[in-house]
């Protein structure tokens, strides 16, 4: 028995045991839970320590007279095993020559699986309930990286991952565009004509807008596009579709029962990797910086601010604002009471390594009331 956690919406959350026999080829997955991210799955080392000092303090010297060489070998272990900068290189593989894992929110067969194949070719992808645990899972040491979507040319910005970036401590150290073709599948034997509801993430329930209506079906949410199809081949529900990659389908033993359902054929993810470290950043491919910063209130401070880049000819290629959620209102100097405090967040063409974007950020430093360095990251320019 294994139990799958698959959101009905926003506020409920519903948990439901389910026999997976059928689908034994999927019993090894993993996935982690909030409880499993102090109980790693038995095929993972067991981790002891979760912050880089704690590591540290953990490595105490064996004071044994038979150690002498132990000892150094147990020095040259310890050594190896602490955290390094991540270099470009390690976009593609781990450093130790072992596999990188990767969290994803979902379950196999979902887009951000394959992102985080796009991204690491020969990566563990490790499939987490919720994103929140993607991310504690990568500050507990359990995984490499983790993999975020972040936005869509459909249904544009994500913005609650937005928040998560800042509310956890991670770097991105880089970005994928990710093709997203949309499947309408069902169980065997199910008709296009005898579906009453539709299961997917609201992202991808979204980007499927005008073939949902036109079918005249209702839309259910759920946490991921290939935890519906599992949900809806589980149940063996013969009134319900889902949304859903094509490898779900073969994933979960489904029909498809129409291909390419998205509103636009060219619809686009873009997701980011996180990691502990940030990489470091350099000129010799083009980079991209992410930054998140706020300002004080006044008329041309927003324009101030952008200005720092055109001044030096720095390309901005995203800028998304978000209010300030622990801060939402607060008096101003001279007594009036100023709603919303943003944060905004602005992906820009140029690395960090670049004496032009330091001065940059150093000019919107000067007057923003905070700011803070996302990552600069190597800029996907393949073709999706
Ligand atoms: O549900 C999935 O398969 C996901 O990977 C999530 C997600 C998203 O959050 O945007 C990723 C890509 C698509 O845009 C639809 C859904």
């Amino acid at each position: 028995m294994v139990a799958t956690t698959l959101s009905t919406g926003p506020s409920t959350t519903l948990r439901s045991d389910h026999n997976l026999s059928a689908h034994r080829s999927r019993d090894h997955i993993p996935t982690i839970t909030i409880k499993a991210a102090s109980q790693p799955p038995q095929k993972w080392p067991k981790i002891r320590s979760v912050t880089r000092s704690s590591v540290h303090a953990n490595k105490t010297l064996d004071g044994n007279s038979n150690g002498g060489d132990r000892e150094l070998q147990r020095i040259f272990d310890d050594a190896q095993s602490l955290p390094k900068p991540l270099s470009v290189s390690d976009l593609s593989s781990s450093s130790s020559g072992s596999r990188l894992r990767v969290a994803y929110q979902g379950v196999p067969g979902a887009f951000s699986e394959s992102a985080a194949a796009k991204a690491y070719p020969n990566c563990e992808a490790v499939p987490c309930e919720q994103f929140d645990t993607a991310f504690d899972a990568v500050e507990r040491w359990l995984v490499d990286r983790a993999v975020l979507p972040i936005e869509n040319s459909l249904g544009g910005s994500i913005h609650r991952n937005y928040d998560l970036l800042l509310r956890h401590s991670l770097h991105i150290v880089g970005e994928v565009r990710l093709s997203i073709r949309h499947c309408l599948l069902a169980n065997q034997g199910v008709k296009l004509e005898d579906l009453k509801r539709v299961l997917s993430h609201p992202q991808a329930l979204s980007q499927c807008e005008n073939t949902l209506t036109k079918l005249g079906v209702v839309r259910e949410a759920v946490d991921d596009t290939a935890g519906a199809a599992q949900y809806v081949a589980l149940q063996q529900l013969k009134d319900a579709g889902a949304v859903a990659s094509a490898g779900a389908a073969k994933i979960y033993g489904l029909n498809i029962l129409a291909e390419d359902i998205q509103d636009d054929t060219d619809n686009i993810t873009r997701f980011l990797m996180l990691a502990r470290e940030p990489i470091i950043p350099g000129t010799d491919r083009p980079f991209k910086t992410s930054i998140v910063f706020s300002l004080e209130e006044g008329p041309g401070v927003l324009f101030k601010a952008l200005a720092v880049f055109a001044l030096r000819r720095i390309n901005l290629t995203k800028i998304e604002s978000r209010p300030r959620r622990k801060q939402p209102m607060r008096l101003l100097d001279d007594g009036s009471l100023k709603y919303f405090d943003y944060l905004f967040y602005v992906d820009f063409d140029a690395s960090m390594a670049d004496e032009n974007s330091q001065n940059a950020l150093r000019h919107l430093e000067e007057f923003a009331t905070f700011l803070r360095v996302l990552g600069s990251y190597p800029a996907d320019i393949s073709l999706t």
